[in-house]
């Protein structure tokens, strides 16, 4: 460290030049009074403001400078009030009165002009107007997506299964209490989730999505209830707010909480007891008021027998259930689902005709990756199609079962055709997951090791 940087062994004391400077900086119309209400110092940039210059306040009772001044009601009562508006000068000023205080008692008092223009507060008053108006309109603008794309409406299928599931959602919105959706990977546990929240009460607030099985055990917990500054390495700076603190006003949809770890378990039930977070490396309890709304496409109760899902949380955010049929249980939604797709998916004005054979293709199989694969494969099919028609050729090939012994009637080396198969599977893990992470996830191998898997069989 250089030697003009070094540490002044000097006493602590506030230099009396550097006192006095601030004492009368000319941004600031500042006042001290005693205890009794005697000026000791007014600044000069006071000048014009009172019936008497500064130098001639001083040693005067502060009522007879300013017979209005609140300061010996802030040396009565110990209180400060900031923000204050007072006429001097014919001018609204904004003031701020605080106590002066020494060993717990009050020693006199400070009065502040906090802008000398009151102008200057006027415009800021304005752009929080604006702004404010301008967020309204957003929220407004918000709750309007919500209610158009995630309403019930937007959710398609005619089976018995798929009615109820809507009926139940419509009540579930009516009412505040946990809801848990279960069903497999696609058949929409978010959709009717967003749906269940843009229907609420809750529905021009925050709906806060954690993917509980997609965030690493040691650090969900600070995903979920945030973190104080230096709570540990790598943490922000000014700490972070967690999905519940986020969730304030709204819902907060645990998604995939079959996949959460039993430590963690414990901590939810507590928040849901309690309703109030605590940040990492914080001991100061916070109030949060939000919505539950839990999915998993796990057999809970199973994991329940095996001591891998709390019962107690079970059943507190069991109170409301969902189950969502798989799509093969809903053979009369298909095709009217790939239509629907079409229709949305198609890049031509006119919906695309799609020929005979597609729908048997189609109701034939068994859909592993229910509605999300369905989507999937309507979007490929739309690229592949020529002039805007969709033939069975434009369909992968969805006999998937067979992958296995389709390769092996062929004649080829062991290895030829365990990277035939391979091939195979991965596209197929491609079309019936959300994202390649997904896809990589459901194989049980790393996203980098997908990578260079697609690479080596050229798989875009
Ligand atoms: N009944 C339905 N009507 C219309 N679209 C649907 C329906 N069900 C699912 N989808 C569509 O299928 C896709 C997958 O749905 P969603 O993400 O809600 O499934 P999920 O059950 O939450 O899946 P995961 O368990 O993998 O997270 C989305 O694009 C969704 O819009």
């Amino acid at each position: 460290m250089s030697q003009s940087r070094k540490k002044s062994a000097a006493p602590r004391k506030i230099p009396q030049d550097l006192l006095d400077a601030l004492l009368n900086n000319p941004y600031e119309g500042l006042i001290l009074v005693d205890a009794q209400g005697i000026i000791r110092h007014m600044s000069s940039a006071n000048e014009g403001i009172y019936p008497f210059t500064p130098q001639e306040s001083v040693g005067r009772h502060i009522h007879d400078v300013s017979p209005k001044s609140r300061m010996d009601r802030t040396i009565r009562t110990g209180k400060a009030e900031i923000g204050r508006s007072m006429i001097l000068d014919d001018k609204t000023r904004v003031v701020a009165r605080f106590p002066l205080s020494k060993d717990g008692k009050v020693i006199g008092a400070a009065g502040k002009l906090l802008f000398m223009d009151p102008g200057k507060m006027k415009e800021l008053y304005e752009r929080i107007t604006h702004l404010e108006r301008r967020l309204e309109k957003y929220e407004d603008e918000l709750a309007q997506i919500y209610r158009t794309n995630y309403s019930l409406d937007s959710i398609l299928g005619d089976s018995p299964d798929i009615i109820q599931a809507k009926r139940l959602a419509e009540q579930a919105a009516g009412a505040d209490s946990p809801v848990l959706i279960m069903g497999e990977s696609g058949t929409g546990k978010e959709l009717f989730a967003h749906a269940i929240h843009g229907l609420s009460q809750r529905g021009s607030g925050a709906l806060v999505k954690v993917n509980c099985a997609a965030i690493p055990g040691e650090l969900l917990e600070a995903e979920l209830f945030g973190y104080e500054e230096g709570a540990f390495t790598g943490a922000r700076k000014k700490g972070k707010a967690g999905k519940f603190e986020l969730a304030h006003g709204g819902t907060i949809f645990l998604d995939e909480i079959g996949d959460m770890p039993l430590p963690m378990q414990i901590k939810i039930l507590r928040v849901l007891q309690e309703r109030e977070v605590e940040r990492v490396g914080s001991n100061r309890p916070k109030k949060v008021d939000f919505r539950l709304i839990c999915a998993t496409n796990r057999d809970l109760p199973k994991l329940m027998r095996q001591g891998l899902f709390r019962q107690d949380l079970y059943y507190r955010i069991n109170v409301m259930t969902l189950k969502l049929p798989p799509l093969r249980d809903c053979r009369d939604d298909i095709f009217p689902l790939f239509q629907h797709f079409s229709r949305i998916l198609g890049r031509e004005k006119t919906p695309p005709k799609i020929l005979p054979g597609v729908k048997e293709i189609l109701e034939k199989y068994s859909w592993p990756g229910n509605v999300r694969e369905l989507r999937n494969v309507t979007e490929r099919a739309l690229i592949v199609c020529r002039d805007n028609t969709v033939s069975p050729a434009d369909l992968p090939d969805l006999s998937q079962q067979e992958v296995l012994p389709q390769v092996i009637e062929e004649k080829a080396s062991l290895k030829a055709l365990m990277d035939q198969a391979e091939k195979k599977i991965i596209e197929q893990a491609l079309v019936q997951a959300s994202s390649r992470a997904e896809a990589a996830r459901n194989l049980g191998i790393h996203r980098t090791g997908l990578y260079q898997k697609m690479k080596k069989h050229g798989i875009e």
